[in-house]
């Protein structure tokens, strides 16, 4: 076993593994933390990932459950470990990064690790310390009006010095483009300067390949999906050994198709409008499930007659400006009760013959895989970066999912996504 891996979200475990398998690093993803580990080790997975849903929970309950998954990691044979969280450092002032990623280095006895959420690929970069997406410093994006983690500083060295009382320090990338050496002498020197957790700047992949080698003698790196595009070269010592095959998988057989979408992101948003004009998309409204009324069964009463004739969207998608705005008129629970509602269409339409299902959000994505009893996630081909096809282990019938993070994918994503299938 190469790399045991513990994400914080569902869409956001699915990202990582998609770059490891894009690394020729054969990687299972299981559905929080499994009760055995014979299959695993059957599996001939080199790397897996328990994708927890930790990233809104109360501090304890993320720091219990990722401490939980590192113990059952060790014990399929893992000696390291990836702490994967949001490319847009998705957190609140109290966590939850930072209590678990020191729980996890208290655990493995570790005073030293990266933080390090720049993913190129989709526009995320860290300059000086600094997140941006496209260009544009986190905290000036829609993340602002983020439902449940609004970021309202572009600062990651700020952003976790609030979320920790270890000390925090920054490799910039005029250290980053000297090389993996040179990166790996200043994290020695952070490391003897009595910092714990080094931010770490990087705007291409070029830099996220020299961050990669420079990690290879940390026991846990914490990180967005990026980092991993520079581990393959230190988690094998000869190139040619990586795997060219995936896991066994369990393809579906052309039943319906549907998204259902939770995300309120920009990137959902302009999707939701892209596909209205090509079929139809049902509105599940938050203040009609806070009355009481049963939107589940309006839900998937308006959807069976469409199912035979093409993909079907329902969404409790709105703009965050919206959302923002009506946040103050719901009530504590909102969030839940709405990925509970949209939970329950899915396992709903799953019922009806849904076998191809594509999920927007990584809180909902958490919701909808709980209620639809999936126990892993078996990588297949990939719909934009970070976004794969997966087929799902534990369901009675064979069933492809697509946990598509809230910002990921362009335009068109809901209406290019099952052409990726094979
Ligand atoms: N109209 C709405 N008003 C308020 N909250 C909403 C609305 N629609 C969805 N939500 C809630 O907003 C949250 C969105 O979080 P989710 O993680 O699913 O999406 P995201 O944060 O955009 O995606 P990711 O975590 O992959 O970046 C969910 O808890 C969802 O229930
Ligand atoms: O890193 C990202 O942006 C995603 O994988 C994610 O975690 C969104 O929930």
């Amino acid at each position: 076993m190469l790399l045991g891996c513990i994400a914080d979200d569902f869409t956001g475990g699915t990202d990582l593994a998609s770059v490891l398998m894009a690394q020729g690093i054969r990687t299972v993803q299981v559905i929080g933390v499994p009760d055995t580990w014979e299959d695993i080790a059957r599996s001939g997975a080199e790397a897996v990932v328990v994708a927890l849903k930790t990233r809104t929970a109360p501090v304890a309950d993320a720091v219990e459950q990722s401490l939980t998954a590192l113990r059952w990691l060790r014990k399929i044979g893992c000696d390291r470990f990836y702490f994967k969280y949001c490319s847009t450092f998705d957190s609140t002032p109290a966590g939850n990064i930072g209590p678990v990623a020191d729980a996890l280095m208290d655990a493995l006895g570790m005073d030293f690790t990266v933080v390090c959420p720049a993913l190129p690929a989709n526009g995320r970069t860290v300059r000086d310390g600094r997140l941006f997406v496209d260009d544009v410093p986190l905290d000036e994006t829609s993340m602002r009006q983020h439902p449940l983690t609004p970021m309202d500083d572009a600062n990651v060295v700020r952003l976790m010095r609030r979320q920790t009382s270890s000390r925090v320090g920054l490799v910039d990338r005029g250290t980053v483009v000297q090389g993996s050496e040179r990166i790996h002498a200043e994290f020695a020197a952070l490391r003897s300067a009595g910092i714990r957790f080094a931010v770490v700047d990087a705007t291409d992949d070029q830099d996220l390949l020299a961050i990669g080698r420079a990690c290879a003698d940390l026991p846990l790196v914490t990180a967005s999906s990026g980092v991993a595009i520079g581990l393959a070269a230190s988690l094998r010592a000869q190139p040619e050994d990586l795997a060219d095959s995936a896991p066994e998988a369990h393809l579906p057989s052309g039943g319906a198709r549907a998204v259902i979408a939770g995300s309120c992101s920009a990137a959902t948003n302009a999707q939701v409008e892209a596909v209205r004009e090509v079929y139809p998309t049902f509105p599940v409204d938050p203040f009609a499930i806070v009355r009481g009324e049963d939107v589940v069964t309006a839900a998937l009463r308006w959807a069976r007659p469409l199912l035979a004739h093409g993909p079907v969207l329902l969404h409790a998608t709105q703009p965050a400006r919206d959302v923002t705005a009506a946040k103050s008129r719901l009530p504590d629970d909102f969030a839940s009760r709405i990925e509970d509602t949209l939970a329950s269409i899915a396992r709903g339409l799953v019922g009806m013959g849904v076998d191809r299902l594509v999920v927007a959000g990584g809180e909902t994505s958490g919701a909808v895989v709980g209620a639809l009893g999936v126990t892993g996630l078996v990588i297949g081909p990939e719909i934009s970066p970070g976004v794969p096809w997966t087929w799902a282990l534990g369901t009675p019938r064979p069933l492809a999912l697509a946990l598509k993070s809230g910002n990921f994918g362009s335009r068109d994503f809901f209406l290019d996504a099952w052409e990726r299938l094979p």
